[in-house]
């Protein structure tokens, strides 16, 4: 947008300075033809056209090149973006991590592992969250006693909570259990710890005011992701997670996977004011996140990725690429190292736009003098219309040439 005006600036000044310069030479006695001929040289000089392919050209030939790629673009001047990310914002769950959490281990307190999975998976069954989702899965898998449920509620970022024979049954962080007056002793709690350090997760389920125990949840950090993030750190990107998780599990998590900065415990806002602070830290940040809890973050960042494939078309033709939560950049392949490459492919385009303006730029300085009538007080002749027009092109189609080098 912001170039789009600057082009229109540019055509205005062409024609005011044409303006002023034929009436100066009318005025200083040339006759009215090579007053308009002073006109038109100095307006068709002045176009910015070479100045406006100088961008255009590099970004939608990146754009055509990304598209082969299965790289979705909002527009081309996302690659402008990109060009000056040198931060990527990633959440934990499905971008760090491989995104399908599994049951790793029971820490019962007083009962069956049997017992735990069941009354947890009894809480969870209709859970949104994957932890969740994996502590059902796991307990249908195991073939572990359920009970049916009468009322249940997700809190976001905290857990579930449901109502099992008229007792309140809780799964979720400790926090929010301690908050709900659960009793949990300091034993449970450093096993807790102890595993989070090796980057698991952990979840407390309560029974009434009692803690029965924890479940561990791992889900594996594929190697691809890792050595994305290596390559892209190479390339002066800093890599920031952030995370719902324990600080302990988020900072082994982190640490596994080769990440910068891991923020953990934050809420959908905390997420949002961490891109904030990053921005004001002088940051231009890309994110990718994972689902609705991470809109709020998303919407602050510079640009929004959407790792995966683009959700099945409903058949309304109106828009022609509908991108999901407003995604600056869609990688179908679902593959981090996508990103890689656009962003190299990015800096080889903006280079190249570098160089077609300092081609625009030169033939400008080539073109509008002579035809402003610099020559002629030196006793040579004015530019003509037609030197004039074919300077142009050849700028243009310099321009066109190098930008295939895109
Ligand atoms: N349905 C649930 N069952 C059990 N625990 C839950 C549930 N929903 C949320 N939690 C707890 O709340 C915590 C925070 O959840 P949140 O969705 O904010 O982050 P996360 O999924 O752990 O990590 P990230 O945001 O990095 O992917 C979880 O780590 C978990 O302990
Ligand atoms: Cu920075």
């Amino acid at each position: 947008m912001k170039k789009q005006t600057s082009i229109g600036y540019f055509t205005v000044l062409a024609v005011l300075l044409a303006i002023a310069m034929s009436a100066y030479w009318l005025s200083a006695g040339e006759s009215k033809e090579t007053a308009s001929n002073i006109f038109l040289a100095i307006v068709i000089a002045g176009l910015p056209l070479p100045l406006w392919l100088a961008q255009s050209l590099p970004l939608a030939r990146g754009a055509a090149k990304a598209s082969k790629a299965n790289i979705r673009l909002e527009s081309p001047e996302v690659l402008a973006t990109l060009d000056k990310i040198n931060a990527l914002a990633v959440s934990k769950g499905g971008i760090v991590t491989e995104g399908k959490p599994y049951v790793a281990g029971l820490v019962p307190a007083g009962l069956s592992q049997g017992t735990l999975l069941g009354l947890a998976a009894s809480a969870e069954r209709e859970a949104k969250h994957p932890f969740g989702q994996a502590i059902y899965q796991a307990a249908i898998a195991r073939q572990a006693r359920m009970q049916p449920l009468s009322a249940s509620n997700e809190i976001p970022g905290c857990g579930m909570e449901a109502l099992i024979n008229r007792m309140p049954v809780r799964v979720g962080k400790a926090e929010w259990l301690l908050e709900e007056g659960v009793d949990i002793t300091a034993d449970l709690l450093t096993r807790a710890d102890q595993i989070a350090q090796r980057g698991q997760s952990t979840v407390f389920v309560a029974n009434g005011k009692y803690c029965r125990g924890i479940i561990v949840l791992d889900d594996n950090i594929p190697k691809e992701t890792t050595d994305a993030f290596t390559q892209l750190q190479q390339q002066g990107i800093q890599i920031v997670m952030l995370s719902g998780d324990s600080r302990r599990t988020a900072n082994a998590i982190s640490k596994q996977a080769g990440i910068d900065t891991a923020r953990s415990e934050l809420t959908d806002q905390g997420k949002a004011r961490e891109i904030k602070l990053l921005q004001t830290h002088g940051c231009t940040v890309a994110m990718i996140g994972n689902g609705v809890r991470d809109e709020a973050a998303m919407a602050e960042a510079d640009l929004r990725i959407h790792l995966g494939p683009l959700p099945e078309k409903t058949g309304d033709a109106a828009h022609d690429i509908d991108l999901p939560e407003n995604s600056s950049i869609v990688l179908e392949n679902n593959n981090l190292s996508d990103f890689l490459h656009l962003s190299k492919l990015s800096h080889k385009v903006m280079d190249i736009v570098q160089q077609n303006r300092i081609v625009a730029l030169l033939f400008w300085l080539l073109l509008l003098p002579p035809a402003m009538g610099l020559v002629k007080t030196f006793g040579g002749p004015f530019l003509p219309p037609a030197a004039a027009l074919t300077g142009q092109l050849c700028a243009s189609l310099m321009i066109l040439f190098n930008s295939l080098r895109a």
